[in-house]
């Protein structure tokens, strides 16, 4: 079965500053693929131009098949995106932002049940300022959904979420990939690649620096586990240095370290056992994806553990995107291109990848585009 997104050498530039170096990538029908990186590191430049909002300046993309720049209406009508620091008009309530763009689609959800679907039925008649930040985030995600999409594009899905949020959140998600919706899930928050994604695609610098599941790119750090314990009498580095699982023995006072891939938890117990020493204090600790993440891109730099977003979305690291854009629209706007991209808002022209237009990622214009920023 061919991929559902193709990516192949994908490069863009803005201006002397590249972006993306050379990205490729492929997403098989049904899974949940992550892209996680540090901020900067090329993800939301990748997915918009897998969304047909930027033109790359090099590389091949296919999404169902179809070239998201050249064929973007029909992409738009089989393709959900959900957008970083997205916003709609404050008076606009639940049921009328659900109506509305289901109205874009030829073949929409059923803005009733999705609502129900998403918990929000009990929230219809709620203005969007007046939802909670999770409401809000909900909210984004079944816009994404009403068009009954094939594939989803989901940006920061959580940012900004409490931890219950989060977590509810990630649950809705499996539900969405159960009925089939492909996902992309672009994140910087490990646990949630961890949990939700079936394969996690790391960019670092614009380049693709390992892809794999998370347990494998866990796996993958050297010295994935360390098996922890005091011996109950002395016994020689070579015992155990020697076993193929093992990569490393350090000794602080009479505590072992024993690093190792694999089963090194077991190949260590079995000799000590056979050599009739008791392992006292036995601890194994893994590697997990936030370890290969520190060892892929050198650090976890703007990386970042779930809790230690509690605030708003719009925080230092994308300030550069972030602001109160006209409709559910990202922060800094995509390239004008072939496909339906409505007007911007009021009083200015676009000047460059950075200005903002009103959302473009779905069928039809945007509702009541709110006064833009100005240009950053
Ligand atoms: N419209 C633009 N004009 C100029 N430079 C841009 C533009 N969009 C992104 N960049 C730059 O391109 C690089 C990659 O940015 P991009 O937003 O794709 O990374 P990211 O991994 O999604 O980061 P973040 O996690 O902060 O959203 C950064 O150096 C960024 O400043």
């Amino acid at each position: 079965m061919p991929a559902v997104i193709e990516v192949r050498h994908l490069h863009k530039a803005y201006g002397a500053d590249v972006a993306v170096d050379d990205v490729s990538f492929s997403v098989e029908r049904g899974e949940i693929f992550g892209v996680l990186g540090p901020n900067g590191a090329g993800k939301t430049t990748t997915v918009e131009c897998v969304e047909g909002l930027r033109t790359p300046d090099r590389g091949e993309i296919r999404v169902l098949g179809l070239d998201p720049r050249r064929e973007r209406a029909e992409l738009t009508q089989r393709l959900g995106v959900q957008l970083q620091d997205g916003r709609l008009p404050d008076r606009l309530t639940v049921g009328e932002a659900l109506r509305l763009y289901a109205s874009f689609y030829r073949r929409p959800a059923d803005p009733l049940a999705l609502a129900d679907a998403l918990g929000l039925s009990g929230e219809l008649r709620t203005p969007y300022a007046a939802l909670s930040g999770g409401r809000q985030q909900r909210l984004s995600i079944a816009l994404a959904l009403v068009g009954n999409p094939e594939v989803a594009v989901l940006d920061e899905l959580t940012t900004g979420l409490d931890p219950q949020a989060r977590r509810d959140t990630w649950d809705l998600i499996r539900q969405v990939q159960a009925r089939g919706v492909t996902i992309v899930l672009v994140t910087h928050f490990m646990a949630e690649a961890e949990r939700l994604c079936d394969r996690v695609a790391v960019i670092d610098g614009g380049r693709v620096v390992a892809l794999d599941t998370p347990a494998a790119l866990a796996e993958r750090v050297q010295g994935g586990q360390t098996v922890r314990f005091r011996p109950s009498v002395p016994f020689a580095d070579s015992l155990l240095t020697g076993l193929p699982e093992v990569t490393g023995l350090t000794r602080q006072g009479d505590a072992v370290a024993v690093t190792g891939t694999g089963d090194a938890l077991a190949a260590v117990t079995a000799v000590l056992a056979r050599h009739g020493i008791v392992a006292e204090r036995l601890r194994l600790e893994q590697a997990d994806l936030e370890d290969a993440f520190v060892a892929l891109t050198g650090g976890p730099r703007s990386a970042r553990t779930p809790d230690d977003d509690r605030g708003s979305r719009t925080g230092s690291d994308h300030e550069s995107r972030s602001g109160p854009g006209p409709g559910p629209g990202r922060g800094s706007s995509p390239d004008p291109g072939p496909g339906p991209v409505p007007p911007p808002g009021p009083g200015r022209e676009p000047q460059s990848d950075r200005d903002r237009v009103s959302r473009s990622v779905h069928p039809a214009p945007a509702p009541t585009p709110a006064p833009s920023p100005a240009s950053e």
